[in-house]
């Protein structure tokens, strides 16, 4: 819920920003610019049109005073002189420079967009392409919404810190310095007036707005509790409770109660607005007026050169001067954001990939597909062991089921072929060389996994096969869709291979879906096939059909199933039997069936059942 301590943003730091401020070093700043460095001379061009609008910009309000003295007489001297042709000099080149001001600020906003664009194009697509390296265990471990979080919104902040706080440091101190330059030329003493004001106007403002930012967060605190409220009790299974269990009437109250709570911090919150404009509003005349008393003072009883042309510009740069204060006090806090930002963003960038290619790592070639676990332990966390001991060898061509009881750590073993966890002690090998010593690429080739949760990505049929072999003809497509038993099901489909498969390839049963997922791997045609085989329950039709489909795939090439179905297991040449992470029993069926170990349990409790 976002309260007052909550992700709320806005000119002043949340409780939580203030505790995960980040530690603003040398290294840090460096290495933000380094991403600035590419566009150092697009940079340059923002840095001077920066300049030229500011400058160009201040100086209508510098003419304004000039104006008021042609129009009371006075003789300006120089290019200008004085009457009608002053005047009309005076004004086209104020219009002139508001023109000139507005094109430079609609090139610098271009350039500002371009830069920060690009500089986010960089970042993101360094994070893809490391989130890509990151091994399995980060992807477990991390949190979905905190990846995506770090991809889309930390990165395009890196555009608003760019086009928004860089730049508002930039102009908002050139204005300031230009605005102070010009009131100390005019008069020092109106110019020492004039910034001795200055606070009078920006410490209640912040003050007033500290206090509306608080309230508002208590009142959006609140409507996320009401919200949560509604969406509890006015839902079809919030409401059945509710009634069974006669709750109406505290639900009522509860309601009630919020809602008034809401009412009166909305109240709050627009008076302390109120009270806010109306001091806002007073202070800011404050300045002008003693302004125009300190001038008039000046003049009446000091003599000064002073023109009221000159008081006029001294009250017009003042009126400049509130906005870049207050936005400069704001950069505090923007600048810890965007550090806090640029931190989260090069955490991610620092996190080593735990499994990658090792230096002179070699190409698997001409893969047979001869696997050897010796000896292998495992463990996830570094505390509980979840395979202990695991030896075994597959000959090329062979077919091993892989069986146990959920959670025995099935899955575990295949998952360190491919490499998308390495053994904590022992070896893997493949074709007689250690895992490790492959390119992961190479190997990944080599190896085909049928995963018990197909995913297919939402498209065509076509274009998920295509994700294994993208060059895939439509020979090939049709043959392997053939071969999974799949073929006839898409030649009955309107649109054939173009079909949708909907989201996570929800359009398709789970028969169906398994059966694609089969092609796609058989269009890969790895050395070594791995099946983990669902374990939900499907009906005998489409049990059938996998089994079909999967009968010569195996007798092609190297497999290991992991297996829950008696079909299946009767398919391979030799049946391991793993339990707690140990292989406790090996052997045939027939060996295994009645030797009164966890087979024959398994056997009894699981696959005769499935085969019922
Ligand atoms: N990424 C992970 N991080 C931590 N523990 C895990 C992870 N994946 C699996 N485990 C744990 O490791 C153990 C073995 O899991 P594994 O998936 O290998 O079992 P399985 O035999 O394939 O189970 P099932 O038949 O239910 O698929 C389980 O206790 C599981 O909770």
């Amino acid at each position: 819920m976002a309260g007052p301590g909550g992700p709320r943003r806005g000119s002043y730091l949340t409780e939580e920003e203030k505790k995960n401020s980040p530690k603003i070093t040398k290294e840090l700043i460096a290495r933000v610019f380094s991403y600035l460095k590419p566009y150092w001379k697009q940079l340059l061009l923002v840095l001077a049109c920066i300049v030229v609008s500011s400058v160009c910009s201040l100086f209508p309000s510098i003419l304004t005073g000039n104006i008021i003295d042609v129009l009371t007489g006075k003789d300006l001297g120089g290019w200008f002189g004085a009457g009608l042709s002053a005047l009309i000099r005076l004004i086209v080149l104020t219009l002139l420079l508001y023109l000139a001001s507005n094109l430079i600020s609609v090139a610098e906003t271009y350039l500002n967009s371009w830069i920060a664009q690009h500089i986010s194009f960089d970042m993101r697509n360094q994070m893809y392409r490391h989130l890509q390296k990151m091994s399995q265990r980060f992807f477990t471990s991390a949190n979905q919404g905190d990846i995506i979080t770090r991809m889309t919104s930390d990165i395009s902040g890196v555009e608003s810190v760019v086009t928004g706080t860089f730049t508002s440091i930039l102009s908002n101190t050139i204005t300031l310095v230009v605005a102070v330059i010009a009131m100390f030329r005019k008069n020092w003493i109106l110019a020492l007036v004039g910034i001795a004001v200055v606070p009078l106007f920006t410490l209640p403002t912040r003050m007033a707005g500290k206090r509306r930012w608080k309230l508002a967060g208590e009142a959006q605190a609140c409507n996320d509790e009401i919200n949560g409220i509604l969406n509890e009790t006015l839902s079809v299974s919030g409401q059945l409770l509710v009634k069974l269990f006669g709750r109406e009437k505290s639900e009522y109250e509860r309601y009630e109660e919020a809602n008034g709570r809401m009412i009166r911090l909305n109240i709050r919150e627009r008076m302390a607005g109120r009270w806010f404009f109306m001091l806002l509003s007073t202070l800011t005349t404050i300045g002008p007026m003693l302004l125009y008393l300190v001038g008039g003072i000046l003049i009446m009883k000091h003599d000064s050169t002073l023109s009221v042309g000159d008081i006029t510009v001294l009250v017009a740069l003042l009126g400049r001067m509130y906005g870049p204060v207050n936005s400069l006090l704001n950069i505090q806090v923007d600048w810890i954001r965007s550090m806090a930002m640029f931190t989260r963003i090069f955490e991610y960038y620092d996190m080593k990939p735990e499994i990658d290619n090792k230096p002179g790592a070699k190409e698997l070639t001409n893969a047979k597909g001869e696997i050897v676990f010796d000896h292998v332990d495992f463990t996830y966390d570094g505390e509980r062991m979840i395979l202990k001991d695991i030896s075994f060898t597959l000959h090329s061509g062979d077919c091993v089921a892989i069986v146990g009881p959920s959670g025995s750590g099935k899955s575990t073993i295949v998952n360190l072929i491919p490499r998308l966890w390495d053994p904590v002690k022992g070896s893997v090998t493949f074709d007689g060389t250690d895992v490790r010593d492959y390119t992961l690429h190479s190997l990944r080739d080599e190896v085909g996994v049928v995963t018990q949760e197909t995913y297919l990505f939402n498209g065509t049929i076509r274009e998920n096969l295509l994700y294994a072999k993208p060059d895939a003809t439509e020979e090939e497509m049709i043959e392997a869709c053939k071969k999974a038993n799949i073929y006839d099901f898409i030649r009955n489909q309107a649109e054939g291979l173009d079909t949708m498969v909907g989201n996570r390839g929800l359009k398709l049963s789970g028969g169906e879906k398994q059966r694609i997922s089969i092609a796609r791997v058989l269009l890969k045609d790895p050395a070594l096939l791995i099946f983990d085989e669902a374990t939900s329950a499907l009906d005998s039709i489409s049990e059938a059909a996998i089994q079909a489909a999967i009968n010569p795939l195996i007798e092609e090439r190297t497999s290991i199933l992991i297996a829950h179905r008696l079909s299946t297991i009767l398919a391979a040449d030799e049946i391991l039997v793993v339990r707690d992470g140990e292989i406790v029993e090996r052997g045939t069926h027939k060996d295994l069936v009645h030797a009164g170990g966890t087979y024959q349990e398994l056997y009894e409790t699981q696959f005769s059942k499935a085969e019922a």
